[in-house]
């Protein structure tokens, strides 16, 4: 019997990449996306070696149609599908209005556009096979709106709702659907916000995950037969702490929250 199959996108780093490590590590094949080759070139050589698995590699820019439509073509000619990762993502923090339309519209492209397209191709194909799994990596911010990230949190609110109109829909063609949502994660995702993020010893602990945690209990909680996975005790409670406040007292906080982020290094 042939291995499951996986496609995970934003693969190159991060989330994505040990997504990669810990599939490859149970046997699966891969389908590796992201746009740095080279590092996709290296994550591919180290997983065939280490687990023998077959591992596909196909750079696209997300941003680009001619590369998202190759990068659909690509995934139209696979055989099966079993499992997709729609991880590919970035982050921001600026005033949306001095920042241009353009560079906003991206994170809508990718996180929404890019995602939905490929969610598009590959579901009848699990349909038709009555089995699949689709993990959709969203946010806590998704219930954290803040005025600093008008489409982050707003792009990644809609991943938890596509994400529930799914599961309503292909939980009886036996396709699990998950919305990971986790706060602060160590992959280079600060970092290429131009963040630097010196944090106590205490938020550390407290705030900040490690990413094999993240994908152990992802993985785990498909599962679960529930769409919202929220990562770690910490991020529940900031969970529902945020659907128990009243909404005038979050956004007094989520207001002066963005104030000091303005005048503090954690604003590109
Ligand atoms: N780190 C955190 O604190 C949190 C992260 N998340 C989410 O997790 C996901 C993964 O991020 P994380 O691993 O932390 O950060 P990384 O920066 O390490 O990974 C982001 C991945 O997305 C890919 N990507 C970004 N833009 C594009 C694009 N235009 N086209 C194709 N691929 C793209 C990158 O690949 P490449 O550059 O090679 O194109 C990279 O592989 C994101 O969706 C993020 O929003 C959610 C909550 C918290
Ligand atoms: C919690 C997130 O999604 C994000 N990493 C952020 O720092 O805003």
């Amino acid at each position: 019997m042939s291995a499951q199959l996986a496609i995970i996108t934003g693969a190159s780093s991060g989330l994505g990449q040990t997504f990669a490590q810990h599939l490859a590590q149970q046997g699966w094949d891969l389908f590796l996306t992201g746009r740095r080759t080279k590092r996709l070139q290296s994550i591919q050589t180290q997983l065939k070696q280490k687990h023998g698995i077959q591992v596909h590699i196909q750079c696209a820019n997300l941003l680009k149609a001619k590369e998202l439509q190759d990068l659909i073509d690509k995934i139209s000619q696979l055989q099966r599908i079993d499992m997709l990762i729609n991880n590919a993502g970035f982050g921001n923090r600026n005033d949306f209005y001095k920042a241009s339309y353009n560079e906003q519209n991206q994170m809508l492209q990718v996180h929404i556009t890019a995602a939905a397209r490929i969610i598009h191709e590959v579901v009848p194909k699990m349909k038709h096979r009555k089995k699949g799994a689709i993990i959709n990596v969203s946010s806590l911010c998704a219930y954290m709106p803040a005025p600093l990230s008008y489409f982050y949190c707003s792009s990644k609110a809609f991943l938890v709702s596509l994400s529930e109109c799914m599961h309503i829909d292909l939980q009886k063609h036996n396709i699990s659907v998950q919305a990971l949502c986790p706060g602060f994660i160590e992959t280079e995702f600060h970092s290429r916000m131009g963040l630097i993020t010196a944090r106590s010893w205490l938020e550390q602990k407290l705030l900040w995950m490690k990413e094999n945690d993240v994908v152990s209990i992802s993985l785990r909680h498909l599962s679960s037969n529930k769409v919202i996975c929220i990562p770690g005790f910490i991020n529940k409670f900031i969970y529902h702490s945020v659907l128990f406040l009243p909404k005038c007292l979050y956004y007094k906080i989520s207001a002066i929250q963005s104030n000091k982020l303005k005048t503090s290094h954690l604003i590109a």
